[in-house]
């Protein structure tokens, strides 16, 4: 919901752009944070979710962690001040060159995604006379049920160890002395809505962490990953989520040996709601059996519904609230200037009526939005404004 002066503030503006609020990102991490701090947990953010800089500095000043899932995010982490012993590193296709990235940086932890890429550590650790922390990171076959081009945890899925590895691991932890072995990793997926889901996760780390247990290692960290879905229908209804709810389910359901750390690496959960994708009618196409609503933001900016079908709320930004509210509501779809059909951010979305020169904005657009954006077409270079920038 943006305001008058805001949307005045927004028409001044050349369009599209990504607007951010980070008065609302400010207000997101300290729910976060309280609510961990509460249980002793430690939250990283996954950069993969939005690495604009000034998010990025947010962050970093409200004291997170980073989980970084390539050399660049690494090096962007560091760039931006996050504590290197709070910089973790995951990602199933790491290069030598990344790896040594982070051993050179002295990161906190690597995730690790294979036994390959395990014995690959431990070698250029050892080349390099340094010690590598290592969380392996498993695949504990959980169904994150959310859309399945998200979901991580399953056998299917190429992310982490599988657990009829975990032996052939120790072999390797066992033969470098350039290998710590501090912690296990999960993450089984994203926009998780189902709190079951990490009620599940929790009884499948619980089985693992006695397992190595059982075998001498009494781990440092048990990181959950992160996950946790974010309400797409009604963001005004629930800007922040119920981050208390969220850890008090960890909090129940893991069984943390002597001080075992837990860590967690929310993304969305932190910065969606703050995002909104601003963008103008060019054109009003009136057809037989349906209307179209021609925008100047497209697939380009904001993949997530021509990728995997994803629901974004579309709102009209009117001055005038009450026209919008009693006037005659009309029903489009919501298409970019792309050239691709699957170009379309909504089918038969009721809105007041549109003309052409409106504003539009498309809602929680804060997470996998800019980062995923692509120059395909020719397409401009991302624009951004910021809720500092037009409100006293
Ligand atoms: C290893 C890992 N950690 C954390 C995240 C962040 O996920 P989300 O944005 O759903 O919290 C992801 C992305 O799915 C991931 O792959
Ligand atoms: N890009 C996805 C999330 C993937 C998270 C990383 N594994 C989305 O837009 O929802």
């Amino acid at each position: 919901m943006f305001n008058k002066a805001t949307i005045a503030a927004f028409g001044q503006r050349e369009t599209p752009f990504f607007y951010y609020d980070l008065t609302l990102l400010q207000a997101t991490l300290d729910r976060a944070l309280a609510a961990a701090e509460n249980y002793g947990f430690h939250v990283h953010y996954a950069l993969k979710a939005n690495f604009n800089e000034r998010i990025l500095q947010c962050i970093q000043k409200a004291g997170l962690g980073a989980d970084c899932v390539s050399g660049n995010e690494v090096l962007k982490a560091v760039q931006t001040g996050f504590d290197v012993k709070k910089i973790v590193f995951a990602g199933v296709g790491k290069s030598d060159k990344e790896i040594l990235i982070g051993l050179e940086h002295d990161i906190f932890c690597f995730n690790v995604e294979s036994v390959q890429e395990l014995e690959v550590i431990g070698k250029l650790a050892k080349e390099h006379g340094k010690v590598a922390k290592i969380a392996l990171r498993i695949n504990p076959n959980v169904d994150a049920q959310t859309h399945q081009y998200i979901t991580t945890g399953l056998d299917e899925n190429k992310f982490g160890i599988k657990t009829w590895e975990l032996a052939d691991c120790l072999e390797i932890i066992k033969k470098y002395d350039s290998l710590e072995f501090i912690g296990l990793h999960f993450h089984v997926g994203s926009q998780i809505v189902d709190l079951n889901v990490f009620k599940s996760l929790c009884v499948k780390v619980n089985e693992f962490n006695n397992w190595f247990d059982e075998r001498g290692y009494r781990l440092k960290v048990l990181n959950v990953g992160g996950g946790l879905g974010v309400n797409y229908v009604d963001p005004d209804k629930e800007p922040i989520v119920d981050f208390a709810g969220y850890f008090e389910i960890f909090n129940q359901f893991l069984e943390r040996k002597g001080n075992q750390e837990v860590h967690f690496e929310l993304g969305r959960a932190l910065v969606s709601q703050c995002g909104s994708l601003v963008s103008r009618v060019l054109y009003v196409k009136r057809g037989l059996k349906k209307h179209f609503l021609v925008l100047d933001a497209g697939m380009t900016e904001l993949m997530r519904p021509a990728l995997y079908q994803a629901y974004h709320k579309i709102e009209h930004l009117s001055t005038n609230a009450v026209k919008d509210a009693e006037g005659i509501k009309v029903t489009y779809d919501v298409v970019g200037p792309i050239c691709e059909s699957t170009d379309c951010f909504g089918k038969e979305v009721e809105l007041p009526e549109v003309n052409r020169g409106d504003l539009i904005a498309i809602r929680t657009a804060g997470a996998y939005g800019e980062v995923m954006a692509s120059r395909y077409n020719l397409r401009n270079e991302i624009r951004y404004v910021y809720d500092d920038e037009i409100t006293p």
